[in-house]
Formats: structure tokens, C-alpha cells, sequence
């Protein structure tokens, strides 16, 4: 049993009914088959970690359920319903939200404005944007999340990497997601600041959201997640429940799992101390 400290609590043991379910779903871009007979469950108040190599399809698949490209072949459901999304506002529509690496935020604008962006509360008959109100709505929403903001008028850009991600979830949250997928969010980030974006998946699991959190990572993985699905060139190669797997062999996975154990069998023999001479040629 790996003894890795953990946010994932027990709250998602129980298995609920998925908020979003793909099943044998596959896509390909003219000849290129980017994914194939993909099954996978997001479940209310529970971390599906989908982690994979560049190129095994990660953003193919975040695509397909936020509504950017439709799959070619399988099912998805969102609530039990088969559907095909034709844009994000469609997803966003049916409670899926995502936050991308680039994060949609606007630098240069004020951090309350930001979480308002594409939502701006207006007031009286000429729709004037009603900034005491929503200055007030940020500072709680983000004060709930436990996120520390002091100047919501500083520019959002002047935020650290973690915090812009955390404002971003905040957002998503407030908005009304059901579904939050996070799009490899600590990637670009120290520790510490991972640390702080992790905390707030994890408030974002235990306010009741499904979240689909990409990574290439499997310790900041296996940090949060409750349920692990390794995607290896468009296929699923593991797809497991936390319980199932220790750190240790999520990280062997992710590095290779199989194809290495094979590939030492096929090295045996080969000695890495020795060094060539010209003598030996
Ligand atoms: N628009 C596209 N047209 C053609 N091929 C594509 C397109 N998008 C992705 N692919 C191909 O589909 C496969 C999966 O790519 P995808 O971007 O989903 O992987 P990924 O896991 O997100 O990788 P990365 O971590 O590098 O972003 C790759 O072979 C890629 O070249």
C-alpha cells in the first residue's frame, strides 16, 4: 500500500450513476483514428484522472465531451440521454464545463470581471453592468472556494499561474457546472502551486461535481483521483479504481508498464557498465 499523502477522501466510494458515459467511443480525423473504443464514467463527486503520453489522445477525448468535435463512432450520455454536442455552449448548456491550460481569462482585466466574463450581471432597463454586484458575488464565491484574492481589481494577470487556475474553477463552480474537466491544470506549475490548484479540484469534488482531471502526472494523480484511466495511442490501456492501484503502479504504468518489462527481457544480457574501445571493434 503506497503511504503518499492524500486528498481523496472516501466521499465518492459509493457508485452513483454517471453524469457523462462514453462508450465505445472512437474518432478519427480523415485517416487518423485518434481514438478507439474509449468507455469512461464521470461520476458525481468523484476525480476520474485521465493521464497518457503526448499523442495518446488526452485532448481528442476532452474535445469530444466539451463539445468542440463530435466522436465518429460509439455513444456518449450526458444523464442517461445519447447525445452529440455541436458547440461548447451546448455542453456548457448540459452542465459541462472546462478549463483549458491557456485559461480563457482576459490578463489585462480585473480579476471580477474576469469570473463575469460572458456572464456580466446588469441592472435597470439599459442593462447597465452592475459592478457592486458582481464585485460583491466574486469576493464570496471566491472566499467559499477558501481562495485568497486581497485586490479583486488587480488585473488577473498579475496572478500566480495557481491562482488564475483556482479563480477559473471558482468561476466554472459559480456558473453552475456539473461536470468540470481540467485540462492538464497543473502542468505549467511548481509544487507549491500545484499543491494549491489540487486543493481546489478536490473542493470542487466535495461541492458534488464530476471532475475529469487530465494529466501526464500520475503523482499529482494519484494525489486526488478516485478512479485512474490511462489512455495509450487512442486506447484505454488501464482504467481503475483507486483502491485497485498504489502510486507505484500508476507510475510504472505511465512509464510503460508492459512495453518495458518486455523491453528489458529483450535487453538481458546487455551489460550498461561496459564501455566500447576501439580495441573491441
Ligand atoms: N485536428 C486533428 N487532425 C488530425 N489529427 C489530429 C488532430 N488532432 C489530434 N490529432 C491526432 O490524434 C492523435 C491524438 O492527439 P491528441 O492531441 O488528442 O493527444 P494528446 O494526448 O492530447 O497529446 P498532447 O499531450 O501532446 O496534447 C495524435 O496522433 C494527433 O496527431
Amino acid at each position: 500500500m503506497s503511504t503518499t499523502k492524500s486528498f481523496a477522501g472516501e466521499a465518492s466510494a459509493s457508485p452513483t450513476t454517471p453524469i457523462v458515459h462514453l462508450e465505445d467511443v472512437g474518432k478519427s480525423y480523415g485517416n487518423i483514428q485518434a481514438l478507439r473504443g474509449v468507455s469512461l464514467s464521470v461520476r458525481q463527486g468523484e476525480i476520474t484522472c485521465v493521464l497518457g503520453d503526448n499523442g495518446a489522445g488526452k485532448s481528442t477525448l476532452i474535445k469530444i465531451i466539451a463539445g468542440l468535435h463530435d466522436y465518429t463512432s460509439g455513444t456518449m450520455s450526458v444523464n442517461g440521454e445519447e447525445r452529440h454536442f455541436s458547440s461548447p455552449r451546448e455542453a456548457l448548456d448540459s452542465g459541462i464545463a472546462t478549463v483549458y491550460q491557456d485559461l480563457a481569462l482576459a490578463p489585462l482585466m480585473s480579476v471580477w470581471r474576469n469570473f463575469f466574463l460572458g456572464n456580466e450581471l446588469t441592472k435597470g432597463p439599459f442593462g447597465v453592468l452592475d459592478s457592486a454586484r458582481m464585485k460583491r458575488v466574486a469576493q464570496e464565491e471566491l472566499t467559499k472556494m477558501g481562495i485568497s484574492v486581497p485586490n479583486l481589481e488587480q488585473p488577473v494577470g498579475k496572478l500566480s499561474g495557481g491562482q488564475r487556475q483556482c479563480v477559473a474553477i471558482a468561476r466554472a463552480i459559480h456558473f453552475g457546472a456539473k461536470v468540470l474537466i481540467l485540462d492538464e491544470p497543473t502542468a505549467a506549475l511548481g509544487v507549491n502551486q500545484s499543491g494549491v490548484v489540487l486543493k481546489y479540484v478536490v473542493k470542487a469534488r466535495d461541492a458534488g461535481i464530476g471532475v475529469v482531471f487530465i494529466t501526464h502526472n500520475p503523482h499529482h494523480a494519484y494525489l486526488v483521483g478516485n478512479h485512474f484511466v490511462i489512455l495509450k495511442l487512442g486506447r484505454v490501456a488501464l482504467d481503475t479504481h483507486r483502491s485497485d492501484i498504489t502510486l507505484e503502479q500508476l507510475t510504472t504504468e505511465m512509464a510503460g508498464g508492459s512495453e518495458l518489462e518486455a523491453l528489458s527481457h529483450e535487453l538481458r544480457g546487455f551489460d550498461p557498465e561496459r564501455v566500447v574501445t576501439p580495441q573491441d571493434k
